[in-house]
């Protein structure tokens, strides 16, 4: 796969996940780094973005929730480079019904090579880089280049 490299902008887009048991969890997590959030734009599924915009006042962009399509809502945002970073807490110790949109949804930010932090401590790590602030290249795949060796086919 050809790649090419587009910037992440200095003013990100986040997106905001927690599955039921870690919702405690991400909103301690969002009013500790509540400085840092209130300089991106944040997105967040339905029920995760009803309670961070509650607790915390920081404007949230909601989708739906998780479970009905709201995982697959942000990784299409994601292939259209709509969202930068993902901080995902997932539950490890549950099992959830729509597992195959969380799944689709970690892949997707793997493929469009965006950060994601999938529990406390690698979202402590992301917020505090310096990298935060700035604008920053990233290698994604480059679709045009694969639209076009397809189109041979
Ligand atoms: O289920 C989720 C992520 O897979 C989160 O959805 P909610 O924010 O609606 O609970």
């Amino acid at each position: 796969m050809d790649t090419k490299i587009q910037p992440l902008p200095a003013t990100k887009h986040i997106a905001l996940v927690a599955h039921d048991g870690k919702k405690a969890a991400l909103r301690a997590w969002c009013n500790q780094h509540r400085a840092v959030l209130s300089q991106h734009v944040l997105y967040a599924t339905g029920t995760t973005g009803h309670i961070i915009e509650r607790d915390t006042a920081l404007p949230v962009t909601k989708l739906l929730s998780g479970p009905m399509g709201g995982d697959q809502q942000l990784g299409a945002k994601i292939a259209e480079h709509d969202i930068h970073m993902l901080i995902f807490f997932w539950d490890p110790l549950a099992s959830q019904p729509h597992d195959p949109d969380v799944k689709a949804l970690l892949r997707l930010a793997a493929v469009w090579n965006i950060p994601v932090a999938c529990n406390e401590a690698t979202a402590d790590m992301l917020l505090s880089s310096d990298l935060m602030q700035c604008e920053i290249d990233r290698h994604l795949p480059d679709y045009d280049k694969y639209l076009a060796t397809r189109m041979d086919k």
